[in-house]
């Protein structure tokens, strides 16, 4: 499927955009003009923006009568100071306008699908508050899950929210000093964790790595096990002194909904975790204000989510996706939660969930999308997928064959959500409004209330130098509610500020390549903390991909530019062997002129290995980072923790 940056593929028809949620907002603040016009306006009036995004969805909380910001250069700011909330009363209000609708619908695998409605939703979080205030859980005590994105991780977080207590989850596919480098900076008092889980049509006994968590959290009051189908008939093995089942939590409350402790608006409300270069991962905190309205805003405004739809994203509970999907609750939408493999028992699975469940608005990795594009998979012709309005895209630049895919095989009238953002906001940037037409590998708008620009690196100090249509450095340059709060364990930021702050002072820098199309859309390079840079000339992974996945015998690749300060160093490509294919000197000769061709003559690698795998983290991302670190001689061991990925042994492949 060839298809050049920039065409045209999709323009939202008079029905779409008077039907908009956001144009019914629009009308509503009585405010005229474009879509360029909105955006500006809530870049530029983070007051009148933020106030009006509380007041249009008509924010469960007391506002206090100060300003919406307060304070200095980012990250030194307050949102809505005296101003109290709850996330978890937020979620749950739809319980009462709309108890018999279906809140979360848990599918499996195995084909196992489990409706949930808000009033039992209400009804369970209302049960599992209980039990955890019984153990002694109260505001500010973390509460951490070792969970398959199943019903009882989101019961467990409302539960938890409406507490003031702090939620922090993982994926049981995690592995043991994965979770503790995780969970050990936070200190839980309490542990949600499933005794097992089934992948692939596999089932995995989690009860050892469990105990093992256990052990190194000292802090740990008691251990909640969550029993899976497969290993109920085992029983619990007690991991900790104080182990209880996840049904006898709460079991003597009859209440219909939980007590919600109100919480200032910055209250943390979860702590996610980054993976940087060096060191644990980032303990990320986002509070309950700032994610109530960035949430209601991205996925009523930009994802155009409401009571009637059906929103799915394939995540598992360590991915930040898990969180923004969960947000579906706010905005009154069933919520879809998948637990198992996206390829299982075929690569058509999703799909197939997507017409059973009438899904709406259907998100996954732009690796699942280009997968689909290169085994030429056919959805509309196999499902009826009536119902979808939305793709969704995420965790790495969409190629552009990858929107024609979507266009071409899923549905010519769906919008396209290629979407950019990240764990540190929980939420996109960059993406898409039913407003704007959708053009291939171009993100169509930057996201109301995100000032998102591109600079020059070579400007690093004020004056910045932000550039138009040409290559610069992600930076955000004006405050958004659900930036962190502050990392954990961080009391003077400095770990805060040294993550985002200090290459643009005051100026967030996400760390990817970004290029503002004069239209206002966007293109992502990838991360540019792992550019290439041959004789100067600059070029994000996302580039390199393109050519090197777009041929049918690769089905995987990694590219890699050893160069430092400056030094000119060597390219090296990875390449994975499609099933059934050899990479022979005929292919990898191709390749080279195509790269020469179609990139750059510089491009050329200086040598191109053939390996098993790519090293990727459990949500998609290829360690391209961590790989340039083991070929200058770090141990693969203290770059990556191997626990966090999809296939660890893959990681030795690449030693110099
Ligand atoms: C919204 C995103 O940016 C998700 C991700 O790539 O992690």
């Amino acid at each position: 499927m060839d298809v050049t940056e920039g065409a045209l593929l999709w323009s939202p028809n008079d029905q779409v955009k008077v039907g908009a949620r956001i144009t019914a907002y629009q009308r509503w603040l009585g405010r005229d003009g474009d879509y360029d016009d909105l955006w500006r306006w809530s870049v530029d009036d983070l007051e009148g923006f933020w106030n009006s995004i509380w007041t249009y969805f008509d924010v469960l909380g007391t506002r206090a009568d100060g300003p919406v910001v307060t304070g200095g250069e980012m990250p030194d700011v307050h949102w809505f100071a005296g101003s109290t909330i709850n996330y978890a009363r937020n979620a749950l209000r739809h319980a009462r306008t709309q108890p018999d609708r279906v809140a979360l619908l848990a599918a499996d695998e195995s084909g196992n699908r489990r409706p949930i409605t808000y009033r039992e939703l209400a009804r369970e979080v209302a049960r599992v508050s209980a039990g955890l205030r019984a153990l002694g859980v109260g505001r500010g005590d973390r509460v951490a899950a070792y969970l398959p994105n199943v019903p009882e991780a989101v019961i467990g977080f409302l539960a938890t929210a409406s507490l003031g207590a702090i939620w922090s989850s993982c994926s049981p596919d995690f592995g043991v000093s994965a979770v503790v480098d995780r969970f050990a900076q936070i200190e839980p008092v309490v542990l949600l964790a499933v005794d097992g889980y089934r992948y692939n049509g596999r089932s995995f006994d989690r009860r050892d790595a469990v105990t093992s968590i256990a052990a190194a959290l000292p802090n740990l009051r008691a251990v909640v096990q969550v029993q899976s189908d497969d290993y109920a008939v085992r029983g619990t093995a007690a991991v900790h002194p104080t182990t209880v089942t996840w049904a006898s939590l709460g079991a003597d409350t009859d209440l219909q909904e939980p007590e919600y402790t109100d919480v200032p608006f910055e209250h943390p409300l979860w702590v996610l975790y980054s993976s940087g270069t060096t060191g644990l991962p980032k303990p990320i905190v986002q509070g309950h204000g700032g994610i109530v309205l960035e949430h209601l805003k991205e996925l009523s405004l930009h994802v155009d989510v409401g009571p009637d739809d059906v929103l799915f994203w394939f995540t598992t509970t360590g991915w930040m996706m898990w969180n923004l999907l969960v947000g579906g609750l706010l905005v009154g939408s069933t919520v879809v939660l998948y637990d198992g493999s996206p390829a299982h028992p075929d690569p058509l699975a999703l799909w197939r969930v997507a017409a059973e469940a009438g899904i709406t608005h259907f998100g996954v990795s732009a690796a699942f999308l280009t997968a689909g594009a290169k085994q030429d998979l056919r959805p509309a012709e196999e499902f009826d997928l009536s119902a979808l309005r939305f793709v969704g895209s995420t965790g790495s630049p969409l190629p552009p064959e990858g929107f024609a895919w979507v266009y071409e095989r899923v549905g010519a009238d769906v919008l396209l959500g290629s979407i950019s953002g990240g764990t540190d906001v929980c939420t996109a940037f960059l993406g898409s409004v039913p407003l704007l037409p959708v053009h291939a590998g171009v993100l169509p708008c930057r996201h109301l209330g995100a000032k998102v620009e591109a600079y020059d690196p070579a400007v690093p100090d004020p004056p910045f130098r932000p550039l138009i249509d040409e290559v610069g450095e992600l930076v955000v340059t004006a405050p958004m509610p659900s930036m962190p709060v502050m990392f954990w364990n961080d009391p003077d930021r400095s770990r805060y500020r040294e993550a985002y702050f200090d290459v643009f002072p005051g100026v967030w820098r996400h760390g990817d390549w970004v290029r503002i199309r004069p239209d206002g859309g966007a293109v992502v390079y990838g991360r540019s903390d792992s550019t290439l840079n041959r004789g100067g000339v600059r070029m994000g992974t996302a580039d390199f991909y393109r050519v090197v996945e777009g041929f049918g015998e690769i089905a995987d690749s990694l590219v890699v530019d050893t160069g430092h300060l400056g030094a000119e160093g060597r390219l090296l490509l990875f390449v994975v062997p499609a099933a059934g294919e050899t990479l022979d000197d005929a292919v990898i000769s191709r390749l080279r002129s195509t790269l020469r061709s179609e990139l750059s003559p510089r491009h050329v690698p200086d040598e191109i290995r053939v390996v098993r795998g790519v090293p990727r983290t459990l949500s998609g991302k290829k360690l391209e980072v961590p790989v340039r670190r083991i070929l200058l001689g770090a141990d693969p061991d203290q770059v990556a923790n191997r626990g966090a990925l999809v296939d660890p042994d893959v990681l030795d492949e690449y030693r110099p």
